[in-house]
């Protein structure tokens, strides 16, 4: 292995854009079809992978849904997210906090619990068996309205000791922030984190929405802030995560190539940025695969990708003490393998 992948496989990471419903590889979906009978309209694994072109968000949002209906059991919630600490035990990654969509399910007639016991079921398997930690964030679809968010935060409520926090996800362009204002304030006052995707393909007006009316505590993706320089300034100097997604970002053609990608940018401008996946199984890569691509395309250092790791502790929702063990442990494989 080139000595870069390795010092990046090896690179103690946290992983905080993961849509776990995006990790349903082509060969899942096949196994998961089969055991519940559900028609798909693919003859082969192969056919599935060449249909993932997407032009847009809304290209690659269609086919994610459609491709979902395979998920229906207890036990498929457990395998999706056991797969996935599976394949990122390999990327390094020690803790992840990782999105799902229970509107894509319970409006399948999935109830919230099926959906909810089964991935909590393989984030603890992993935790016993691979050590990686685990925390669930519940996306509301942005798509869908104001009430059908409450219905869904209300289904919540069994498991919200269970549930770190609470996020935005879906079509963007549309569906601002404000449209989930009062369902953001009512899941404040239980105690959840925020995050929200904004600037992924929205205006950096967004983006603001998500800070002044959202409060969020996180910013996934985030990318168009780069248009507005007071912005960039608010977001430097409030130590706001940026959860980044480069080969997401090509896929779904926000960026032209990972030669171009503005990564290294951010950095510069003093934002906390991260690397993730989003939705491997359909970007074509794993979050180790994101860190390489940028690496390669934007000539990263080391040290720029130690910057990127450090930066995935300090966004997450962990303790501080949890937080500076894992930087100290970071640190010393850097200190390591310089
Ligand atoms: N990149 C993305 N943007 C918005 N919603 C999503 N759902 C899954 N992936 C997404
Ligand atoms: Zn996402």
């Amino acid at each position: 292995m080139h000595d870069l992948d390795a010092f990046i496989a090896g690179l103690p990471k946290a992983e905080l854009h993961l849509h776990i419903e995006g990790s349903l590889e082509p060969e899942q979906m096949f196994a998961f079809a089969q055991r519940n009978n559900v028609p798909i309209p693919f003859a082969s694994v192969e056919e599935v992978r060449a249909a993932y072109e997407f032009s847009n968000l809304q290209d690659f949002l269609d086919i994610y849904y459609a491709g979902a209906d395979v998920l229906r059991t207890e036990e498929d919630f457990r395998d999706l997210a056991l797969a996935y600490f599976e394949r990122v035990a390999e990327d390094g990654v020690v803790h992840a906090e990782i999105f799902f969509d229970p509107q894509t399910h319970t409006h399948r007639g999935i109830p919230f619990g099926v959906v909810a016991n089964g991935l909590l079921a393989g984030m603890d398997e992993a935790e016993q068996r691979l050590g990686i930690s685990s925390k669930l964030i519940l996306c509301f679809l942005r798509h869908l309205d104001e009430e059908d968010a409450f219905k869904t935060l209300t289904q919540a409520q069994p498991w919200l000791d269970r549930i770190a926090g609470v996020g935005l996800d879906s079509s963007e362009v549309g569906h601002p922030p404000s449209k989930f204002e009062r369902v953001f304030a009512a899941a404040a006052a239980m105690g959840l984190k925020r995050v929200a995707h904004a600037g992924e393909e929205g205006p950096p007006a967004y983006v603001h929405e998500a800070l002044d009316l959202l409060a969020v505590d996180r910013l996934d993706h985030g990318n168009r802030s780069l248009e507005d320089p007071a912005l960039v300034a608010r977001l430097a100097r409030s130590s706001m995560t940026l959860t980044v997604c480069p080969l997401s970002n090509v896929k779904l053609c926000n960026v032209a190539s990972v030669d171009v990608h503005p990564i290294d940018r951010m950095l510069e401008l003093g934002l906390r940025a991260t690397v993730n996946s989003d939705d491997p199984a359909y970007f074509g890569g794993y979050v180790a695969d994101n860190y390489r691509a940028i690496a390669r395309g934007r000539a990263l250092s080391k040290r720029d990708l130690v910057t990127l790791a450090r930066n995935s502790f300090l966004g997450s929702f962990l303790s501080d003490e949890e937080v500076a063990t894992h930087l100290a442990r970071v640190d010393a494989y850097a200190e390591e393998h310089a």
